[in-house]
C-alpha cells in the first residue's frame, strides 16, 4: 500500500506519523513545497518506525515520486491566521493550490483514492473532484473524499458520551452537512443500544459546543491536529483493510434531500474502492432544511470561487 501525503505542515506531519505508527502503508511519500521540511519529517518518522513492529519506507519526494499511490492525502494549504473568522477565507488560495497540484497527482495516480483534509473542506473537495475529472476520464466520484463532519461527529459523540455515561463508539449519532457553521446533528435518528437519543435543548447546546471547540483550540494553539489525524486514520484503515465502516464524510451529493452539485457530509460506507455507498439518513423536516441550507452555502462558495479564478477547471 503506497500512501502519499501532500502538505507536510502541522496536520500533514501528524497524519504521516499516525499512519506510520499503525503500519497502514508499506511506502509513505511526503511532499511539501519546502522539500527540507518533508525530508526532516520523513527521517524523524522513519526512525520512529524502528520502535514499532512494522516495516515501511518513509521518504520525501517530488510529485513524480507519488506515482501509483493507492491513497493520496491532501493537507496542503495557504496559512490560516488567527485573524481569520471562517475556513471559507482559504477557499480562493487553496483552490489555486489544488489547480496546480491535482492534474499532476491524477496523471501519476489515476486509481488513487483522494482524501481531502484542507479547508474549507466541502467546497474544496468539490473543486478537487471537478479538477480531477477534467484531467482523467478514469476517476470516479467515489475516489474523492473530504474528512467533512467526521471530526465534528467525534466531538459531539464525546460530549454525548460523558452526559450518557456510555462509550462514544457505542453512540450512533452523526453531525451532517457542512464542516462549518451550518452543520447540524441528525438527532431524530440518533440512537444508543436501540434507544433513541432525545433532541432536548441540552443536546442541541452540545452541537454548538462541539462546533465551538474547534475554534477554541485554534485560537489557543493556532491549529488543530490530533482529532483530524485520527479521523483520517479511520478513513485510511477502512480503505486499506476494506472494512466497509460507515463514516460521515464529505462526498459529491446527487439528489439526496434534492441537493445536487456540491459536496457535503452524509454517512458513507468506505472500503477498498473508496465510497461504496452513500447512506440516506432519514431526516425530519428541520434537519432536511438544515442540509439544504448547507448546500446553498457551499454552492455560493463554489460559484464565487469560479467567478474569481480566471481559468477554472
Ligand atoms: N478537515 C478538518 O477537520 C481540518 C482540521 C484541521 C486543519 N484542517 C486544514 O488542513 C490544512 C492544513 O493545516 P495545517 O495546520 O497543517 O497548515 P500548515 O500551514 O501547517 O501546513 C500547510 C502546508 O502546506 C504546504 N504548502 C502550501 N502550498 C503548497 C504547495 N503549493 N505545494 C506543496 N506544499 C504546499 C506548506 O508549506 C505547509 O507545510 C488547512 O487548510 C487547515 O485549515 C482541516
Amino acid at each position: 500500500m503506497k500512501i502519499s501525503i501532500i502538505g507536510i505542515g502541522k496536520v500533514g506531519s501528524t497524519i504521516s506519523f499516525v499512519i506510520a505508527k499503525d503500519g497502514l502503508a508499506s511506502e509513505l511519500v511526503l511532499y511539501n513545497r519546502t522539500r527540507e521540511i518533508a525530508h526532516a519529517e520523513a527521517l524523524d518518522i522513519q526512525q520512529a518506525v524502528a520502535l514499532t513492529p512494522h516495516r515501511l519506507l518513509v521518504r520525501d519526494g517530488d510529485i513524480e515520486d507519488t506515482a501509483k499511490s493507492d491513497i493520496i492525502i491532501l493537507a496542503v494549504s495557504a496559512p490560516m491566521t488567527k485573524e481569520m473568522k471562517s475556513r471559507a477565507e482559504l477557499l480562493l488560495s487553496n483552490t489555486q493550490i489544488m489547480l496546480s497540484l491535482i492534474p499532476l497527482l491524477v496523471r501519476h495516480s489515476p486509481q488513487a483514492i483522494f482524501i481531502n483534509v484542507s479547508n474549507p473542506v466541502d467546497a474544496l473537495t468539490y473543486q478537487i473532484w471537478q479538477i480531477a475529472r477534467q484531467h482523467s476520464k478514469q476517476i470516479h466520484w467515489q475516489q474523492v473524499i473530504g474528512t467533512g463532519t467526521l471530526i465534528d461527529s467525534a466531538r459531539f459523540r464525546d460530549l454525548l458520551a460523558s452526559q450518557l455515561g456510555i462509550h462514544p463508539a457505542d453512540i450512533n449519532a452523526y453531525i451532517l452537512g457542512e464542516h462549518g457553521d451550518g452543520q447540524f446533528a441528525a438527532l431524530s435518528s440518533a440512537m444508543c443500544g436501540g434507544e433513541f437519543i432525545d433532541a432536548n435543548p441540552l443536546r442541541q447546546q452540545m452541537v454548538e459546543d462541539a462546533k465551538q471547540s474547534a475554534w477554541t483550540i485554534f485560537q489557543t494553539k493556532g491549529y488543530t491536529n490530533y482529532t483530524v489525524s485520527l479521523a483520517v486514520e479511520l478513513i485510511v484503515r477502512s480503505i486499506v483493510e476494506d472494512l466497509r465502516s460507515t463514516l460521515p464524510v464529505s462526498v459529491s451529493i446527487d439528489g439526496y434531500c434534492n441537493v445536487y452539485s456540491c459536496c457535503l457530509s452524509v454517512p458513507c460506507v468506505i472500503g477498498r474502492q473508496g465510497i461504496h455507498r452513500r447512506l440516506e439518513t432519514q431526516l425530519n423536516e428541520r434537519e432536511t432544511l438544515a442540509f439544504q441550507n448547507c448546500a446553498h452555502v457551499i454552492q455560493q462558495q463554489i460559484q464565487f470561487c469560479q467567478s474569481q479564478i480566471a481559468h477554472p477547471y
